[in-house]
């Protein structure tokens, strides 16, 4: 069986410790390679090698480490279709949507990365004082040194490239920590930047899950932490690196709302609905798991998403027809099935779903779950609060546009979230309105890598995107000249 070793100071090492954990494919429930864990020892090798490289890779100029960038791109786009099974096995995510997606967007996060940061400017003010006398101030940006990079199982290869992209154009070096899950792509990339040329160090892949994650942030030699994953984990970064004062960066959960009114194209809304649902089985921060419709539509939405949800092809990941895979893990299925049997408990109608489907025998131990529907809940229910995770949404109907926006912004998060309406007016009022950190209007998911991107509430800390990353992965340092 392969084996998945960690990355540190440009090459892969092997560890003596025996210290493994397996890779499961969740579409089969099959082990096809386990991984070694970094212990502190070689979390402490991780850093000390980033720390080395940090200087040297901060003094190479902006132009030579972004046009390294783009050879690692260019790289990825050579072993694409590694890239595209590597992930797929680890998430059993379509193959389909591993291609569209994971995989086109790592290419065109590192890409984006590499001009943004090539071409950023500098603050300046002229200074003018009384008496004449008048003054220059600008800023210098300086990176912050070694980041530790912390991403989760969902968009395994896109959160860790939209992250470490941006940190080392601005000249940090990186230790990376990717899921315990998904560590395949992690690995394949390390190996892409050995390609491009990156210098040892600058780059560094440890493995392993909470502990090994605790290992990272809680060391010394971290200078700031970029973190994607779920609130609660987010909150123990926090803890882990609140004694030496570290700059965060966190994209956390959310329950996000969409609001549907009444002067829609029907089939437009439930089409961009279905995806905001469904995409990833349910597992992108950024899925609607509330949906909002004005009550003169509400049947026909429910009807309409309830068949576009049947007509979802579960199957083979590997299978080109195939539109949804299954859940991470087992114990993230047996999460979302206790949502499930909360939603029924708490008075849902089940509209679709609802259950486990059956796959057959080659895909029985994968982690399956039917995409669901609920009716019949109001915002005071736990599963119309709580993030699942999952395919699932509950609809609920409201009767005016205040409503609908108090309903939505009723949450402790404050992620995302969507507007369907033909108004331009109304979309743009109610996207305003929303206490989120991205709102859309008529669409779902569609991103331009320049803009600001993250949540407030319970859902993060900061922004990244575009000039938002240089300003999270680098120190301004103010000079004031007296001209
Ligand atoms: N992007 C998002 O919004 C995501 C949300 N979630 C939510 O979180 C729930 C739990 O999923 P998990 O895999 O347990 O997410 P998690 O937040 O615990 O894991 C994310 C990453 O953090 C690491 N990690 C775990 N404990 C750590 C610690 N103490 N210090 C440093 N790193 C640590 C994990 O190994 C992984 O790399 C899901 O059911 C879902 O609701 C999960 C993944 C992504
Ligand atoms: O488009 C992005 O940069 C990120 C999308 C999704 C997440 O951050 C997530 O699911 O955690």
């Amino acid at each position: 069986m392969r084996t998945i070793r960690n990355f540190v100071g440009g090459k892969f090492v092997e560890l003596d410790h025996g210290r493994r954990f397996d890779n499961v494919d969740p579409a089969t429930g099959v082990t096809f390679a386990e991984v070694e864990e970094a212990d502190e020892a070689t979390v402490d090798q991780a850093v000390t090698a980033a720390w080395e490289a940090a200087g040297p890779w901060a003094r190479t100029p902006v132009r030579e480490r972004a046009e390294l960038l783009r050879r690692v791109a260019d790289r990825i786009e050579a072993r694409f279709e590694e890239f595209v099974a590597a992930e797929v096995a680890d998430t059993g995510k379509p193959v389909a949507l591993a291609r569209e997606l994971d995989v086109s967007r790592a290419v065109a996060n590192v890409r984006a990365f590499a001009d943004v940061g090539s071409t950023a400017g500098q603050e300046s003010f002229l200074t003018e004082l009384p008496g004449g006398r008048r003054a220059l101030n600008y800023a210098v940006r300086k990176p912050l040194g070694v980041v530790a990079v912390i991403v989760p199982w969902n968009l395994p290869l896109l959160l860790l490239t939209w992250k470490v992209a941006a940190a080392l154009v601005c000249g940090n070096a990186v230790v990376v920590k990717p899921s315990e899950l998904t560590p395949s792509t992690a690995a394949l990339f390390a190996e892409a930047l050995a390609e491009a040329g990156l210098p040892a160090g600058v780059c560094n892949v440890v493995h392993g899950g909470g502990v090994t994650g605790e290992l990272l942030t809680g060391h010394p030699g971290i200078d700031g932490v970029t973190f994607t994953g779920s609130t609660a984990t987010g909150a123990r970064v926090m803890r882990a690196v609140a004694p030496r004062v570290r700059p965060v960066s966190f994209e956390l959960g959310g329950k996000n709302a969409a609001i549907v009114f009444d002067d829609v194209d029907l089939d437009e809304a439930v089409t961009g609905l279905s995806r905001a649902v469904f995409t990833n089985t349910g597992q992108v921060c950024l899925c609607t798991e509330r949906v909002y419709v004005h009550r003169r539509i509400f049947d026909d939405v429910a009807a309409g998403l309830a068949d576009r949800a049947r007509e979802l092809r579960l199957g083979d990941p590997s299978d080109e027809a195939t539109t949804t895979g299954p859940l991470i893990s087992q114990l993230h299925r047996q999460k979302v099935l206790g949502y499930f049997a909360l939603a029924e408990h708490e008075g849902a109608k089940v509209i679709t779903g609802g259950g486990v489907p059956d796959m057959g025998s080659d895909l029985e131990d994968g982690s399956w779950i039917e995409p669901t529907l609920w009716t019949g809940l109001t915002n005071e229910d736990r599963v119309v609060r709580e993030e699942v995770f999952g395919p699932v949404a509950a609809l609920i109907p409201f009767d005016d546009e205040n409503e609908a926006i108090a309903l939505a912004n009723d949450t402790d998060y404050g992620l995302a979230a969507s507007v369907w309406t033909n108004d331009l007016r109304r979309g743009h009022r109610v996207a305003q309105a929303m206490n989120v950190g991205m709102s859309w209007v008529n669409t779902w998911f569609l991103r331009d890598l320049r803009s600001p991107f993250g949540g407030m509430g319970l859902s993060g800390i900061g922004r990244e995107g575009g000039a938002s990353s240089l300003h999270f992965y680098t120190e301004p340092t103010n000079v004031c000249v007296q001209l």
